[in-house]
């Protein structure tokens, strides 16, 4: 049973308790079907290209920062020239909360993707309650069937998808209508990261996808040279979120790209 499997066990329990208590005609009944939504695959070809993460902790580092709040981070990202920003919102395993994206949404006008282990359509009337643009489709605990189906649905709400994939087998869960592919530097089964890997995986994707580097990017010279290989967008948590002032950390980093 790798970390993976045990993390989708658990939100299979989560999503059932959750059904029984607000409906999907509930989740609905919110202002946030309506608003203007913000597009993440515009906008990582206009800004910095970072996505900065507001996560917590994780499995395979642990505590990493529980000590700052999501709005004072989050708004010094888009401050400082983020172009997305993306917020966990799994608890058990990653310190997260729904009310992170709530808390923010209405001072933050970039898009928002929710980090979290998309398996039910339920979970997508959720990002749609808190406020998300963006949700995060993982091929390795989807069928290329269930990412075209939550593909349409996340389109039907009006939220973009970020696949994310991180073998040559998983390139088949493309589909046309995927907004951008994200490649995890970091293996979800092993931790290790290598990003010559995913610069290779990067070559084999259709012409004109919109992709994002993800995870262990933790020095300037890894963000130039995932640049320079072509990637889009770089989806960064840990380096800010390890310092104890993340907002200094981002406007630092940010400062030399
Ligand atoms: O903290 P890092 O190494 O900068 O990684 C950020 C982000 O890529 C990582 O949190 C992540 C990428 N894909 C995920 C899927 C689930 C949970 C977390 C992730």
């Amino acid at each position: 049973m790798t970390i993976l499997d045990t993390i989708i066990e658990r939100k299979k329990e989560e999503i059932a308790a959750a059904r029984s208590n607000i409906s999907i005609d509930q989740l609905k009944n919110t202002q946030f079907f309506e608003r203007k939504t913000y597009s993440l695959k515009e906008s990582v070809k206009n800004k910095s290209g970072i996505i900065a993460e507001f996560k917590r902790q994780s499995p395979s580092k642990g505590i990493i920062n529980d000590q700052v709040s999501p709005l004072e981070v989050t708004f010094a990202y888009e401050n400082f020239g983020a172009s997305g920003i993306s917020i966990l919102t799994d608890k058990d395993f990653f310190g997260g909360d729904f009310n992170d994206i709530l808390s923010v949404r209405n001072s933050i006008t970039i898009p928002i993707l929710r980090k979290d282990f998309m398996i039910d359509e339920y979970q997508f009337y959720e990002a749609k309650n808190m406020g998300a643009d963006v949700i995060l489709l993982i091929a390795s605990c989807l069928s290329p069937d269930q990412v075209q189906e939550f593909t349409e649905l996340a389109h039907e709400l009006k939220m973009e998808v970020l696949l994310e994939i991180h073998t040559e087998e998983e390139l088949k869960h493309f589909n046309p209508k995927i907004d951008l592919v994200g490649i995890n530097n970091r293996n979800l089964k092993d931790f290790k990261v290598d990003l010559q890997h995913s610069v290779q995986l990067k070559n084999l994707l259709p012409k004109g996808v919109v992709s994002v580097a993800e995870s262990g990017i933790y020095h300037l010279d890894d963000f130039n040279y995932l640049k320079e290989k072509g990637f889009d967008g770089f989806l960064m948590g840990e380096y800010f979120m390890r310092n104890t002032d993340p907002a200094k950390a981002f406007e630092e980093f940010s400062s030399q790209i």
